[in-house]
């Protein structure tokens, strides 16, 4: 086993075809029963072609609102969704209850009509994602509900499949870069569902650089229609820091 596990040392990079794999993304989700993801994804030349997250935990209904302790009263049958993405396909959900693994479901981010009546997910854990920076660019949004906080990348299959509309990741330290199996299928998904996925300076998310993305700073993820919006927000909230 530890063999098999050391043979995953690429360096990743802008050639040739790799593939990320986070067996338990939001190790803390794992262990205190919330959520947690297991990731794949698979880049060409530096671009992700192929994404999917396994998502015990979460409902399988698609339109279950996103509450902080989503998934916890669902059944066996109630529970665990796969999303995928491929490339200039589009994006699917697939029930994974006890019955075995389902008809996929294409999926869409939900447009945000009023910015007052959208929410927005970030991570549990203070020290992955500024909080309290999150917290004045959702006002400053006009958004007036709390933040959902949830650990790993179902935070981005979730407002892929419009249960949420906003994931915003805003950096703690200036030294973290943030690694390519922690973003690379949901960045995919998201995109594949009609969003659009930047780091704070509206850059796309650059997988060509390494096994992390250290051309990067945080993500912000939004539907694309007004991804721009927040991203003028959190660059003013920034800039006043
Ligand atoms: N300092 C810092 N800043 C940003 N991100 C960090 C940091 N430290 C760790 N990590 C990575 O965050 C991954 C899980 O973060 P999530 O937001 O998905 O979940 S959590 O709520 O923060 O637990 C987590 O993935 P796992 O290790 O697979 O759980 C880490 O790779
Ligand atoms: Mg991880």
């Amino acid at each position: 086993m530890l063999e098999i596990i050391d043979q995953g040392n690429s360096k990743g990079g802008a050639k040739g075809r790799i593939w990320t794999i986070d067996p338990i993304d939001g190790t803390k989700g794992f262990l205190r029963g919330g959520q947690y993801a297991v990731c794949l994804g698979l880049m060409v030349d530096g671009d992700v072609k192929v994404g999917v997250l396994g998502c015990p935990n979460l409902p399988v209904d698609d339109a279950a609102p996103l509450t902080a302790d989503i998934g916890t009263n669902a059944t066996d049958e109630g529970r665990g969704v796969i999303f995928s993405a491929v490339q200039g396909q589009g994006a699917t959900s697939r029930p994974l209850g006890t019955a075995g693994l389902a008809e996929g479901k294409s999926i869409a981010m939900k447009p945000i009509t009023e910015m007052s009546n959208a929410s927005f997910c970030e991570s549990v854990e203070a020290g992955h994602s500024d909080q309290g920076v999150a917290g004045q660019i959702a006002q400053k949004l006009g958004i007036t509900k709390p933040s959902v906080r949830m650990d790993s990348q179902a935070k981005y299959g979730s407002i892929a499949r419009g249960a949420g509309d906003i994931y915003l990741r805003l950096p703690t330290s200036k030294s973290y870069q943030e690694k390519i199996w922690d973003h690379a299928a949901g960045d995919l998904i998201v995109r594949e569902a009609g969003g659009q996925v930047t780091d704070v300076s509206g850059n796309r998310l650059d997988f060509s650089v390494g096994r992390t993305l250290a051309e990067n700073k945080g993500v912000i993820a939004a539907p694309a229609a007004v991804h721009d919006q927040v991203i003028k927000v959190v660059q003013e909230v920034l800039g006043q820091q």
